[in-house]
């Protein structure tokens, strides 16, 4: 998409990096020149997607898991020692599961809630305390899920991923100060790993519910997500883009 050199000397920091999304996020970094750690809870999935993604550059993986204060502490000096600096963050590590919200255990909620929305906040606030307050200068990305009309069938993620895409707006404002661009994607109904989580008869039909008639691919959310932390999105700011075929404005949404 760019340049091979529009990321030189940048470091960038994608959690869940590992697969799906996270993955072709990181990709399309390398591509462009970046030096790029990925994040994830499992070693074994961090460890393939590090081999592969180190034939298109420097790329290195590290276990967290992003609800851990403690893990991402140790992330921290990782990148630190390493690197010594950071420049790009992609909070791309979430998911939930499907339910309806009458039928949703209070552990159920609050995991999904501490996964998206907790998780997100702990990583963001460290690698701006660590690196972009004190280098005056960075770049975070959010990635939310469809969020427009809400989420039905999955309550719990929608009201953390409407939290994250309010912070957003937030930190561009506070953060502004230090030359920190804070932006969101959302994407709609992506054909990445992690649908592999959800029963095949919830995706049933489910592309003729899109006005462009298909899903979108992990490339074509990665495409964005390097747009908006490259220069060529210098100006952008508090902005969530949606990547979602027109999902977000017609038809029937992801739902049980
Ligand atoms: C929106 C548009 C499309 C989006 C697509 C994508 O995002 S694709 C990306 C998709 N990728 C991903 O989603 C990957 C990441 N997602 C995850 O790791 C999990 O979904 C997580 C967010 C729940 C965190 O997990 P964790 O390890 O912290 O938690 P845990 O496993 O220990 O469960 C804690 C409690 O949650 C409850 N509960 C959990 N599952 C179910 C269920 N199926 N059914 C019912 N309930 C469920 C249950 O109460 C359980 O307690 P219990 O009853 O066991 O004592
Ligand atoms: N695919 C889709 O249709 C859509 C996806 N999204 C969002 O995009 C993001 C990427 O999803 P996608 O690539 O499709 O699915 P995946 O399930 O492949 O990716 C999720 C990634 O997040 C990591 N992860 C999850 N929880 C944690 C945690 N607590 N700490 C660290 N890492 C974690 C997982 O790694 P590990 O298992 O090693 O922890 C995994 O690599 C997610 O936030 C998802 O909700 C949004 C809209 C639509």
């Amino acid at each position: 998409m760019f340049q091979a050199n529009v990321f030189d000397q940048k470091v960038a920091l994608v959690t869940g990096g590992g697969s799906g999304i996270g993955y072709a996020i990181a990709e399309q970094l390398l591509r462009a020149g970046a030096r790029v750690f990925i994040a994830g809870r499992k070693e074994e999935k961090l460890k393939k997607a590090q081999e592969s993604l180190s034939q298109l550059g420097q790329c290195a993986y590290q276990v967290c898991d992003i609800r851990d204060s403690e893990q991402i502490g140790q992330l921290v000096a990782f990148i630190k020692e390493t690197a010594g600096r950071l420049d790009i963050l992609v909070n791309n590590a979430g998911g939930q599961f499907p339910s309806l919200a009458e039928d949703m255990a209070e552990k159920g909620w609050n995991a999904v809630i501490n996964n998206n929305l907790n998780g997100t906040w702990y990583m963001t606030q460290a690698m701006a305390k660590a690196f972009f307050i004190p280098q005056k200068q960075g770049t975070i990305l959010n990635i939310i899920v469809n969020i427009y009309r809400g989420v039905p069938g999955m309550a719990h993620t929608g009201a953390a991923r409407a939290g994250v895409d309010n912070l957003t707006k937030t930190l561009a404002v506070e953060w502004s100060k230090y030359n920190i661009r804070v932006n969101a994607v959302a994407p709609g109904i992506i054909q990445s790993s992690g649908l592999e989580n959800y029963p095949p008869e919830m995706l049933d039909g489910l592309a003729e519910t899109i006005p462009m008639k298909r899903l979108g691919t992990t490339d074509e959310v990665a495409w964005l997500c390097a747009f908006l932390v490259s220069p060529f999105a210098a100006y952008i700011t508090g902005e969530t883009m949606y990547v979602d075929g027109g999902q977000r404005l017609f038809g029937q949404q992801f739902q049980l």
